[in-house]
């Protein structure tokens, strides 16, 4: 691994983590060492309740150009002489791995797009909770432009339930681009801003779910990702009566209505 950082963190507020990807001059494009770094830093945080709200967001003008098409790089565990295939499913776990990743994150991850997001740029931005977006960014179904399949990294999973099969499949088999104003329109973006102000409105947006209870916090992104995968609408409310019970069970609860009636700022206690 090279001694760059490739992936700056930073706390420029109580609670929140903030995440830069930092390969500017490449785009941020992905490479081995990069998401190494990404795997490692969400694994740090992964359950930490003190850490509220993350935001992702990219170094320079774009926020990440996928994998990197002059190479990769060799993921752990690849040994000498291994197929091409065989390698292409390591990097391909590899990356897919961060899917599962940043689902499994308690804390919300604001994705601030603040340039190009392509192939598995897209990716990473679609995986987050909530996208705000630069005027400037662009989203760019690359894969397929690279001769690969559209389907990776949780894009045809996401993206039909998000914005409609016919909408999807319309992206994803053109491989065409979504700039700021549609993502919008369509839904992929909770709002678009002016390039200069992007972060701040996702560092904004950090500190209001830093505000609320944080396992209430937990509860509803969990919940909220759960209730995607569950066959029918009297199964996501089984998971939100079995959910809800455990949030009023909290002192954050108590503390939540306690604190309103008296007039004051609640007190959480972080977990
Ligand atoms: C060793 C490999 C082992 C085997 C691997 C097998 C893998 C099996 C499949 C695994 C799949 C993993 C999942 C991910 C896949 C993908 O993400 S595929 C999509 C990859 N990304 C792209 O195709 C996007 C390519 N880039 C662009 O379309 C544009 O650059 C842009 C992002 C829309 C920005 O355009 P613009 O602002 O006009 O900038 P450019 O002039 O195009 O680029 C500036 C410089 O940056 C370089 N660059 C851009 N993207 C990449 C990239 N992805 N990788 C490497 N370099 C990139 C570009 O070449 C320019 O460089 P210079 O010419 O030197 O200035």
């Amino acid at each position: 691994m090279s001694d760059a950082k490739l992936i700056l963190t930073e706390r420029p507020r109580p609670g929140i983590l903030l995440i830069r990807l930092n390969r500017p001059d490449e785009l941020n494009a992905m490479n081995v060492d990069l998401i190494e770094e990404l795997h490692e830093v969400l694994a740090d945080v992964r359950d930490d309740s003190l850490t509220r709200a993350i935001v992702l967001t990219g170094e320079g003008r774009a926020f990440c150009a996928g994998l990197d098409l002059r190479g990769y790089g060799t993921p752990r565990g690849a040994t000498e002489g291994e197929g091409r295939a065989q390698l292409g499913l390591r990097v391909q776990k590899h990356i897919a791995g961060l899917v599962d990743a940043f689902r499994s994150t308690r804390a919300p991850i604001i994705a601030a797009v603040n340039g190009a997001a392509a192939g598995g740029g897209m990716s990473l931005a679609l995986m987050a909770d909530i996208r705000i977006m630069s005027e400037t960014a662009v989203l760019h179904a690359a894969f397929i432009r690279r001769g690969l399949s559209n389907c990776d990294i949780g894009m045809s999973w996401l993206l039909p339930r998000m914005i409609g099969f016919s909408r999807a499949a319309q992206i994803m088999l053109t491989g065409r681009s979504i700039d700021a104003a549609e993502a919008e329109r369509i839904g992929l973006a909770s709002s678009v801003e002016p390039a200069d102000t992007v972060l701040e409105v996702a560092l904004e947006t950090a500190e209001a779910i830093a505000q609320n209870s944080p396992f209430g916090v937990w509860m509803t992104k969990e919940v909220m990702w759960s209730n995607l995968e569950v066959p029918s609408m009297r199964a996501a409310i089984d998971l939100e009566n079995r959910t809800q019970i455990l949030c009023s069970l909290t002192r954050d609860h108590r503390e939540a209505v306690v604190s309103f009636l008296e007039k004051r700022p609640p007190e959480f206690q972080n977990h």
